[in-house]
């Protein structure tokens, strides 16, 4: 499927930048533009793939590039404020051209985590396209600001998009690596998930037909309804056919049985291995399971197998299946999009502190209003005096 990308924010234009990499490597064809928005001048600078005119800084007057040092009310006002120099940009995309937004951003910081929510409120407002948004947690050892950031502006995000595509860097450190190093890493691991789905809904006229091939309606329709999407993956390395030996012989080594096998424990694998969020797959409301590879490694009895087991798993009944034949991997790989899923419990704890933010700030104030008034009181009794 087509995709205006928009990052916002470090952690956004950082992703764009890979999808941009991705994209070019495997000929996805699936990014029709990207912008990054910014208000730090640095981050934008940093970026190596976006193009230049379609880097948009933000809040000059307010914080004169220097960013907003993880204060998302004024990353969410600065957006407000300027969501005109980001429009801008997104006036010269051909809209017509495109499936859908996705706008990428750290929950985390300020920048992008206050502004994410305001310009996917303000694309929906504007384009019939469906808006959704891939957003990334902070790890919990990151500090409490970020997860209070991320508190504070998750609910929002899901409010505004019409699905919030999650990805938890809490869930995907390791022990041991840089922070740069492991961002990159990361990186890599995002948008191998989400580029092969979205590139998977973009087969060109001249791509190679599979027997079932996923196109972009069917990735909308699994994301219409809204709420929180996420995307498990597995792989396996295969002998491809084209060697000399079985151009001797004529003999393609396919094995009909040992493929199908393959596929349905390839699904498997991804929706109870590591998902880009943690959750209780039984809860999710709907699902894709996409096979991608050589087309002779693809057969429908393996994807329809891995189809159905997928039901069984989550007792849904809207559970989609198809392939995206990649000719030239030595890989064959599934994956598989949750969404609407309900039972996450990083999501859980997010809220938990949410809403233990909001207590004390109630406190907080209850105790500002009592000492106002007994100021005022004592306000009073002094003039009385005098
Ligand atoms: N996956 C990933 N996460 C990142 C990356 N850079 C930052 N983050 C995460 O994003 C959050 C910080 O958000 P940033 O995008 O750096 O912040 P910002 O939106 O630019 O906002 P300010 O810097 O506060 O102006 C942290 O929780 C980090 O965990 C990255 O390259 N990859």
């Amino acid at each position: 499927m087509k995709l205006a990308l928009i990052g916002f924010g470090q952690a956004g234009g950082k992703v764009v930048d890979e999808f941009l990499a991705f994209d070019e490597r495997t000929g996805g064809g699936f990014v029709e533009s990207a912008i990054a928005v910014n208000s730090a001048t640095t981050d934008l600078k940093g970026l190596e793939r976006v193009p230049e005119r379609n880097r948009v800084l933000v809040g000059q007057a307010r914080v004169k590039g220097h960013g907003v040092g993880a204060d998302n009310e004024l990353g969410a006002e600065i957006a407000e404020a300027d969501i005109d120099e980001i429009q801008g940009a997104i006036d010269r995309i051909p809209v017509h051209e495109i499936d859908a937004f996705l706008v990428v951003a750290g929950m985390g910081g300020g920048t992008g985590s206050g502004g994410a929510p305001v310009l996917a409120k303000h694309l929906r407002r504007i384009y019939t396209q469906p808006v959704y948004g891939l957003g990334i947690l902070p790890g919990t050892d990151e500090g409490g600001i970020y997860t209070l950031n991320a508190a504070r502006s998750f609910r929002t995000f899901v409010d505004e998009v019409d699905n919030l595509l999650v990805f938890d860097n809490d869930a995907w450190r390791s022990a041991g690596e840089s922070v740069a190093g492991g961002y990159d890493r990361i990186n890599r691991e995002i948008v191998e998930r989400f580029g092969l789905l979205f590139a998977a809904g973009e087969i060109d006229q001249g791509d190679h037909v599979a027997e079932s091939v996923v196109d972009s309606s069917e990735i909308i329709n699994t994301l219409s309804g809204g709420g929180v999407s996420t995307i498990g993956y597995a792989s396996e390395t295969v002998e491809t056919d084209d060697g000399l030996l079985s151009s001797l012989t004529g003999d393609d080594g396919f094995d009909e049985g040992a493929a199908t096998n393959r596929l349905t424990s390839l699904v498997r694998k991804a929706t109870l291995g590591r998902l880009t969020l943690p959750c209780d797959v039984a809860s999710a409301d709907r699902g894709l399971v996409v096979a991608t590879g050589p087309p002779s490694r693809l057969n429908r009895k393996g994807v329809e197998r891995g189809r159905q087991w997928l039901e069984d798993e989550t007792g849904s009944m809207e559970i989609r299946g198809g392939d995206y034949p990649l000719p030239d991997r030595s890989e064959v790989g599934t994956i598989v999009l949750l969404s609407g899923v309900t039972d996450v419990p990083r999501i859980d704890q997010l809220q938990q502190v949410a809403i233990e933010a909001q207590e004390t700030t109630e406190d907080v104030r209850a105790q500002a209003d009592e000492a106002f008034t007994s100021l005022m009181d004592t306000g009073g009794e002094l003039d009385a005096l005098f």
